[in-house]
């Protein structure tokens, strides 16, 4: 399964990896746990299946869904007071805990893929043989480039890169061979469709930035040596060990936000109908592509330039007080702050913002979020609607981004779609190990719900029979 691919195309093999994780196998280790976790679900149902955990709100109805539980994510959970857990881990210990690369100080994404994947912290060993499987999966397609040379370069990198995943289903096991597999055997197919994906997204996004901005026509090299976001970002023509570090950390952070999110969910749902990862995951990718999701962190390099133009790169708070005023007057709001589940400030913003604080060193942009961050909460607090004033993750990594030398902030949400790949796909992995049924959930207009209101009332339930509750009055 890991035949190695030299010289190929669009993606040559440089040098060989360390012979010394070849006898790990991500599919191997899965086996054990997906037989385990079956028998664990199988039983919660068993045992709990009638037990009402949750209710709706007429005002949820209308609202979004909000608060809502929906389904079942296992990878990872977002608590409103401290934020994501990926599999019970929080961004601290996450960065205390996932391997680094050699110097590195901060987490290889490739970690992110294991835990995820498993629900285990890696060793360093199983962290390089995610390395050496990304790396010698990395070929390219040669249709896929012509597919995204022939797009016209005002096309939003976005939709660039999506066109560019879209068309690599023509590697989909999945798609070739499912139907000759029995069902308890299709996550092995979909996890090595994701894994594939995974393979190949950062060349994908790499193309998308040369082909966007830099309009070189580049024969990719896949380092072995390297790791996956290090090869990544010399595929895009930088060469700093700063900016590896800082992509790594970016790719490692992105990875997961539970399973109600936009992006997470569009993907679970299309991939409830059996589509293959490919084509599941762009679903997710084009949710990523709303500004009030993934491309905030684009509009945030926007609110920036034209606070910039209008006061300036040293304001008083003052000053940015009443700039804040008057950007919201026409109903815009402040990107990079606010969030759906959480209430406090974003861990994953104070991450960046200590990256920022141990690696750059007065830089007019870091400087501007960080008295943001003063400024901000209180003022939206005293608009009194929000329910969470504080910074979310999209607050901080555009001005890192910029600070290394990736200026191109319409580029930003690639990067975040090549990161939530990582979530996404083992979330997608699981779906199908648990084999989970199409997702169709009923809806209804408000007459109707009007008439079920009344017939709440009346002690009946949906099909107008008398409810339990009812019969006991
Ligand atoms: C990776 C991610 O997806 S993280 C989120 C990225 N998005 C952003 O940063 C965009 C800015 N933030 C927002 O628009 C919102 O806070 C969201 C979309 C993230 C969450 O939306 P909700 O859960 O509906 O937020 P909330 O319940 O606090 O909204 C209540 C009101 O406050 C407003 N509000 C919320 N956040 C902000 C903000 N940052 N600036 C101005 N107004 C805001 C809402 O628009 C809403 O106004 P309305 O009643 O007039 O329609
Ligand atoms: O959880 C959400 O609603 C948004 C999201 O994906 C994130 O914050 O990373």
């Amino acid at each position: 399964m890991l035949a190695l691919h030299k010289m190929q195309k669009y993606g040559k093999v440089a040098s060989q990896h360390s012979k010394s994780c070849k006898t790990i196998s991500l599919e191997k280790t899965m086996e054990e746990i997906v037989k385990e976790q079956r028998e664990v679900v199988k039983k919660v149902i068993l045992e709990h299946g009638k037990t009402v955990v949750d209710t709706i709100k007429v005002s949820q109805l209308y609202g979004g869904m909000r608060g809502i539980l929906g389904f079942i994510c296992e990878t990872s959970c977002v608590l409103p007071k401290e934020g994501i857990l990926f599999r019970g881990h929080s961004t601290a210990k996450i960065e205390e805990c996932l391997p680094r690369a050699e110097n590195g100080c901060v987490p290889l994404p490739e970690g992110m893929i294991w835990l995820l994947m498993t629900g285990k912290l890696p060793t360093q060993e199983e962290v390089k043989y995610i390395t050496k499987y990304l790396n010698e999966h990395s070929t390219l397609p040669e249709y896929v480039i012509q597919v995204m040379d022939s797009l016209p370069k005002e096309l939003h990198p976005m939709t660039h890169f999506a066109i560019g995943l879209q068309a690599l289903q023509l590697n989909s096991i999945t798609l070739k061979k499912r139907k000759e597999h029995q069902k308890t055997e299709w996550w092995r197919l979909i996890l090595r469709d994701a894994m594939d994906l995974l393979s190949k997204i950062t060349l994908i996004a790499a193309h998308t930035y040369n082909h966007n901005y830099r309009g070189e026509k580049i024969c990719y090299q896949v380092d072995c040596e390297l790791d996956w976001s290090a090869n990544f970002t010399k595929m895009m023509g930088f060469k700093n060990p700063k900016f590896d570090e800082c992509i790594r950390m970016y790719l490692t952070l992105h990875a997961d936000h539970e399973g109600g999110n936009v992006s997470a969910h569009a993907c679970h749902l299309v991939g409830s109908a059996l589509a293959d990862p490919y084509i599941s995951f762009v679903a997710g990718l084009n949710g990523l592509a709303g500004p009030l999701h993934g491309l905030a962190n684009q509009e945030v390099l926007t609110f920036l330039n034209e606070l910039i133009k209008d006061i300036g790169k040293t304001p008083t708070d003052e000053q940015m007080l009443n700039w804040l005023k008057g950007w919201l007057k026409p109903g815009k709001v402040i990107p990079g702050y606010g969030h759906a589940v959480l209430r406090v400030t974003d861990p994953r913003f104070t991450t960046q913002e200590n990256f920022a604080k141990r690696n750059i060193k007065d830089d007019a942009m870091v400087n501007l979020v960080h008295q943001l961050y003063r400024v901000v909460p209180n003022f939206l607090k005293s608009l009194k609607k929000i329910n969470n004033p504080y910074p979310n993750v999209d607050a901080h990594s555009g001005v890192l981004l910029s600070y290394y030398g990736m200026k191109q902030n319409d580029f930003y949400t690639v990067l975040f779609g090549v990161s939530r790949a990582i979530g996404l796909m083992s979330q997608l992995v699981w779906a199908r190990a648990f084999m989970y049924p199409i997702e169709r959930p009923d809806t209804t207009t408000t007459d109707g719900l009007l008439e079920l209101i009344k017939a709440k009332k009346e002690g009946k339930d949906k099909q107008g029979n008398d409810t339990k509750d009812s019969k006991e009055k």
